[in-house]
């Protein structure tokens, strides 16, 4: 349950802080299909057994591809808006190693909102392996402090993780569609109560509860 004892402030802007914003929608097809590209491929690197010649080849294919992509580069710190699928948006870090369209490092959790707070869907590969067959603890909370981040900075305003508990229920195994949820319980003036869970074949295998602090914003 969401029990809000603060307004919704504004997200600033931005721009006025000298980062720049990109529209989500306006990011080209060509792209999304290269970091989906290039996910395949560092799993597809993390697991090869191909033979030492296919090896030396790709790498300087790989170097080859690097040197023509990295002549112009986004400012660090590049803000993206997202659709939240219930007409309104977030912004976060457009390589955002959890959630950011462009880092093909993320599993790119797409979370929507709903009634309760957040939600997302997502399957993870050997990129994420921890224990064998299961997800990297750090993962886990990785995943859930985004999770409970957006949903506080959707549901009152952006802020930073000051505490991060969790709690490991089960092993939640790689290959499997997760569910993740996120919510607020309660805010009291900068300080933002939210709360999360892991669930796999509908048991929960993580939760978490965490303190975001809002930042302040200069008038
Ligand atoms: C600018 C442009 C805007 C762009 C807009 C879009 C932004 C998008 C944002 C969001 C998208 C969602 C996706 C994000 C998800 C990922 C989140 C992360 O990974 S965050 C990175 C990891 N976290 C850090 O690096 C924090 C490091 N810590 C700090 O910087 C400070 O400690 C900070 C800001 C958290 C608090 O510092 P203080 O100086 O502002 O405030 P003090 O006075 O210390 O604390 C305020 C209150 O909170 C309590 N508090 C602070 N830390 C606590 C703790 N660890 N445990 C318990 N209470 C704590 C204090 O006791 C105080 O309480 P009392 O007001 O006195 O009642």
């Amino acid at each position: 349950m969401t029990v809000n004892t603060q307004p919704t402030t504004e997200t600033p802007d931005p721009r006025a802080f000298g980062l720049p914003l990109v529209e989500g929608g306006s990011l080209p097809a060509e792209l999304h299909s290269l970091v989906s590209s290039v996910h395949d491929l560092i799993d597809a690197v993390g697991n090869t057994r191909a033979d030492t010649e296919t090896l030396a080849e790709a790498a300087a294919t790989v170097r080859g591809l690097t040197d023509r992509l990295d002549v112009d580069r986004r400012q660090v710190g590049t803000m993206v808006t997202r659709d939240l699928g219930d007409g309104t948006t977030e912004i976060g870090t457009i390589t955002n190693i959890v959630a950011g369209d462009t880092n093909p490092a993320a599993p790119r959790l797409a979370l929507m909102r709903t009634p309760e707070g957040m939600r997302a869907e997502v399957t993870l590969n050997t990129i994420y392996q921890g224990p064998p067959g299961l997800v990297h603890g750090g993962w886990i909370a990785a995943m859930l402090d985004q999770a409970v981040g957006s949903v506080s900075s959707v549901e009152t305003s952006p802020g930073l993780t000051a505490r991060l508990e969790i709690d490991y229920r089960r092993p939640t195994p790689l290959f499997t569609p997760l569910e993740i949820t996120s919510w607020v319980e309660r805010t009291e003036g900068r300080k933002v109560y939210v709360a999360g869970r892991i669930r796999a074949h509908g048991q929960v295998t993580a939760e978490g509860k965490a303190l975001m602090i809002r930042v302040e914003v200069p008038e």
